[in-house]
Order: C-alpha cells, then sequence, then structure tokens
C-alpha cells in the first residue's frame, strides 16, 4: 500500500494533504514517514531534486505535535514535562534575559539585563521544532509549504530570516510558534539576544537540517555550528532529527588550491560514507533511518540535459539564441554578481525582462522579483546560486548554467529548478574553453561516462544573434559610462551649489565634459535604433 491513510497520519493533515491534490505519498515520503512517526527514528534522507523532502520531515512533525495535544500530554510550557526541563537548567546556568521597554517616544527598545533564573520570561508556549535551511526564500518556501498541510489544526509556523526586521521576527516569536524555520544567521542573532521563545532550543523535540551538505561547509555558516552546540549541549534526549538533501551522498575533490591552504585539515577526499559519518557525529543523530533514494546519474531523469561549446566573447549570444529559440519559463545561473548584474542590463536592452536576484539587494527586492517570476510564464530569472538549492517554482521550463557551475553538487541543485513534481524541463550549460576542465570535473564526480549531448545551433541563424547582443553589449558599456559620468557631475554640481560657487566647463571633474555627454547620448540613441531595426528581424 502506498497510500497516505497506510502512513497513518492524523486526519487533519490528510484533510490538507487531500485539499492540496497530493493523491499519494512520494517515495521519499513513503520511506521516511512511517520510521520517524512509528518507531521515532532519526531521518537521514537523500533523494533527487524536486521529489517531496519538505514534506517527508514537515509531516512526521505536524503528526508527532498533533498527537502528543491529543494525548494531552504537552501543550505548554506549564506542562511536566517542559518545567522539569526548565527546572533542571535554572539550576546549572543563569542566561541574561531580554526586557522590552518603550522609551519616551513610544518606540520599543531592548535592554539586556541579568536576572535571576525564575524571572525568565517565556511565551508560554512550547518551541517543538527548529528547521534550519541555507537561504530566506528557502525559509519562506517552507514556512508556507507546512502551512498549507498545518491549515486544519492550530499549530503555527514562524519564518526567521535576515533581511527583514529583527524587531518584527521579535514579535513573532512572542506569540509562540511551534515550528521555527529559519536561516542559521538571523536565528543565532535573535539566541544571542536572549529571545525567550529561544531560549530553550536544547529542549526541542524536533530539529532538521535540510541542505544538510550545503549547511555544514564550515566556511559558509559559523553561527550554525554554535547552534548546534547550543541546541546540543544538555538536549532533550527524545529529541528527533532529520537531515535532507539532493546530494547527501555526493562528494567530489577539494580543488588544489583549497588542499594547499588547508593542508593539515583536509588530509584525503571525504568518502560517501565518511561524509555521512561526519554530519551524524555534528548533529548529534542516533542510529539515522538512513534513506538514499538518489540515482546513479545524479540529475533527476525527467530533466533533459544539453551542452553548448562557445567562445567567451558569444556566450552572450548562444544565452539570447537560446532564449528566443526556446520560449518559456527560464532560470539563468551565474558564478558571480557582477555577472548577474552585467547580464541584466544587456538582456533588458534585449527586452527580455529579466528579474535579477543575487545577495547584494535588498530581501524586499529579491522576493519581488521571485513572486514576478512565479507569475509570469515566460519569466527570466537571472540569480546567483543563492536560488540554486530547494526554491520550488512550479512550471520552469529552463535551468541555463551561463557558467560553468564550481562543483557537481551546485549543476545538480541548479539543474533542479526544473522538472520539479513529475514535471519535465530541460537544462543548458554553457561552456567555454578555458572552463572544459571544470564541466569534465563536474561530469566525473557524477560518474558520467560520456559528455552531455550537444545542443542543436543552426549556423546559419545565430549570426543576427550575435550582432544584436554586441550592440545591446555597447549600448549598456556606454549607458553605465554616462551613468557614471551623470552621478559624478551632480555630485560636484551639488557640492558647489551648497557652497553657493558657479562653475565653468573647465572647472568641472575631468571625464567627459557637457558636449561630450551629449555626443554619447546621441550615440546611444542611433545605436538603440539600430538594434531596434535589428530585433524587429530576430525571431
Ligand atoms: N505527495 C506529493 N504529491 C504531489 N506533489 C507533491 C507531494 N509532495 C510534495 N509535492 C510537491 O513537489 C514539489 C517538490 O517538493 P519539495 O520542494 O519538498 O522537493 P525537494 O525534494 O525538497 O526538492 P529540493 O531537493 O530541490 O529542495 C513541491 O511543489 C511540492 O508541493
Amino acid at each position: 500500500m502506498d497510500s497516505w491513510e497506510s502512513l497513518n497520519i492524523q486526519p487533519e493533515i490528510l484533510n490538507a494533504l487531500k485539499l492540496k491534490n497530493f493523491t499519494k505519498p512520494t517515495k521519499i515520503q513513503l520511506e521516511s514517514i512511517p520510521p520517524a512517526i512509528h518507531d521515532q527514528r532519526d531521518i537521514l534522507g537523500a533523494a533527487e531534486t524536486g521529489s517531496g523532502k519538505t514534506l517527508a520531515f514537515a509531516i512526521p512533525i505536524l503528526n508527532g505535535i498533533l498527537k502528543a495535544r491529543l494525548a494531552d500530554k504537552v501543550s505548554d510550557y506549564s506542562d511536566s514535562d517542559l518545567n522539569s526541563n526548565l527546572n533542571s537548567d535554572s539550576e546549572n546556568e543563569s542566561e541574561p534575559e531580554v526586557l522590552e521597554e518603550l522609551d519616551e517616544n513610544g518606540l520599543g527598545c531592548v535592554a539586556v539585563v541579568n536576572l535571576p533564573s525564575d524571572n525568565i520570561v517565556s511565551t508560554n508556549k512550547k518551541l517543538w521544532a527548529v528547521i534550519l535551511v541555507p537561504t530566506r526564500e528557502l525559509a519562506m518556501q517552507v514556512k508556507n509549504h507546512i502551512d498549507d498541510v498545518a491549515k486544519f489544526s492550530d499549530i503555527t509556523i514562524a519564518a526567521i530570516v535576515g533581511g527583514m526586521s529583527s524587531e518584527k521576527q521579535e514579535r513573532i516569536l512572542k506569540k509562540g510558534p511551534e515550528i521555527v524555520v529559519a536561516t542559521p544567521g538571523r536565528l543565532w542573532e535573535l539566541v544571542q539576544r536572549n529571545e525567550p521563545h529561544l531560549m530553550h532550543l536544547n529542549k526541542v523535540k524536533y530539529f532538521v537540517i535540510d541542505e544538510a551538505d550545503r549547511m555544514v561547509e564550515t566556511a559558509h555558516f559559523p553561527e550554525l555550528h554554535l547552534m548546534l552546540e547550543k541546541i546540543n549541549l544538555k538536549r532533550n534526549n527524545k529529541r528527533q532529527n532529520f537531515v535532507f538533501s539532493a546530494t547527501l551522498t555526493m562528494v567530489h575533490k577539494a580543488p588544489y588550491r583549497v588542499n594547499i591552504k588547508h593542508k593539515k585539515k583536509i588530509k584525503k577526499n571525504l568518502s560517501p560514507e565518511d561524509k555521512l559519518k561526519s554530519l551524524i557525529q555534528l548533529i548529534g543523530m542516533k542510529n539515522p533511518h538512513v534513506v538514499n533514494l538518489t540515482t546513479a546519474n545524479c540529475v533527476t531523469s525527467s530533466v533533459k540535459e544539453m551542452q553548448v561549446m562557445c567562445s567567451v566573447m558569444e556566450k552572450d549570444g548562444y544565452l539570447y539564441y537560446f532564449l528566443k529559440q526556446n520560449p518559456g519559463r527560464s532560470l539563468v545561473f551565474c558564478n558571480s554578481i557582477s555577472c548577474v548584474k552585467r547580464l541584466a542590463s544587456v538582456l533588458s536592452i534585449l527586452k527580455l525582462n529579466p528579474l535579477p536576484i543575487h545577495s547584494n539587494m535588498i530581501q524586499k527586492q529579491r522576493l519581488k522579483n521571485l513572486d514576478k517570476f512565479r507569475a509570469n510564464d515566460h519569466g527570466l530569472l537571472l540569480a546567483t546560486d543563492v536560488a540554486a538549492r530547494g526554491l520550488d517554482i512550479v512550471g520552469v521550463n529552463h535551468v541555463i548554467h551561463y557558467d560553468v557551475p564550481r562543483t557537481a553538487e551546485i549543476y545538480v541543485h541548479r539543474s533542479g529548478r526544473t522538472a520539479r513534481a513529475s514535471n519535465v524541463g530541460l537544462s543548458l550549460l554553457i561552456c567555454t574553453p578555458n572552463k572544459k576542465n571544470i564541466y569534465l570535473n563536474v561530469l566525473r564526480t557524477m560518474k558520467r561516462e560520456k559528455e552531455l549531448p550537444k545542443l542543436e545551433v543552426e549556423m546559419s541563424n545565430i549570426r543576427k544573434f550575435l550582432v544584436g547582443v554586441k550592440l545591446a553589449q555597447e549600448i549598456s558599456m556606454m549607458e553605465d559610462k554616462v551613468k557614471k559620468e551623470s552621478a559624478s557631475t551632480s555630485w560636484f554640481n551639488k557640492a558647489a551649489e551648497e557652497m553657493e560657487i558657479l562653475l565653468d566647463e573647465d572647472e568641472m571633474p575631468k571625464g567627459m565634459g557637457t558636449s561630450d555627454l551629449q555626443k554619447h547620448k546621441k550615440q546611444i540613441n542611433s545605436k538603440r535604433k539600430q538594434l531596434e531595426r535589428l530585433l524587429s528581424i530576430v525571431k
């Protein structure tokens, strides 16, 4: 039997799943949920992208909270189980408390003072589960996904992420959500501020690390390691841990220079077994039930993978050609923020309306662009790897690796943004001769013996795309120069105005004078017109 009913899940959850039209569990759900629910096992789950891993840990958590409530075991901090935890804590540690006060303007301010532990202000609600994920967008998505399945219960879920007002998030935590989905940085910041609802992290009943292999990379998340220390300190022995990723068992060779730099640390490349062992140890899992559903291919079989070789100068042209030849919702990945910015400028001159997303953008704009992308069947998102993991956007038709990914893991996660939940999709890798080694390395890590199939390119047709792109690149560079000149001239004029000085042209900053600027703008206009004519025939 592979139905939801066979899993013995609470009716509130079943009804929500029905409403979502999820007729049966996916494979990873089928193999993870029973041992988690019935045997209270820790779960270490590896399964391909888009296979439903979120509900593989979310359902056991929601089910556990509902059942405990039903049995009237523990519903809030006044219960005996948790009280004994609080008491045992207070014997051993006295943590500073955060008091919120109002200043004379009625604005909240936070004072950190040391109070005796019996004065601890708690939210009177138990924090049952902490779910850690690597990016802000993923935290919001996981929260919304669990919200949907918790629809018919009164379980509340909060997302705690950086880039948003921490005061607002403190207010949310004061309401005592049972489940917190967070990025490690912001959560750790609030833990350090002694946020009452997070004071007993070590007592949570469920702890999840999603995208675990990415999360435990020391260089990226020092806060995660600090938090793991806190969570594992005098921990709740009944805690259930869930660790998931699509690339848990994938290991790659560290680049040569990294080996040199960390000569002492990296003694050898980890085997998949070693990698799992070190994760188990770090997170403090007990005899986990391992579900490994990753396939030999690493990328889900419903992704059609392709590659195209071209020179560095032709990259933008090949991208433009592909996008015009393959209408649909496309997600383009670059290795750097500057590349995303440059491409965004060129592609918007080509009227493709690209939406950028990278970590230097303010959070609101990041979310706004994601929403616009979701809403448009022909949307074009230009992203750094901040969008490579976990994002579940229905109907992404194409993933384009504009830059060759640095590791096979990144290749797998990027490619997995398409062909999700039994849909199909296409992944195109654009490679230049100087990156061929990295591309071959990615294939080697995935144990592929053959190169990816070549994208068929109509050579007679591509020339006009290359010409159009070249024009757009020139316009982009010229506009950039004008923008910079205008900004510096306007700053200079403003400063002169404030000092009440009249300036002659020869006193203006060196660079373009007004007449040069005018000439430059004229050239831009004429190139734009030329491009316009060309775009009308590019199909
Ligand atoms: N039982 C189910 N039946 C149908 N669709 C499902 C089911 N479970 C989850 N889904 C849908 O499948 C999609 C992928 O799920 P999810 O985001 O959990 O994948 P994932 O395995 O975590 O992917 P990734 O490795 O990329 O993070 C989502 O749109 C989700 O709503």
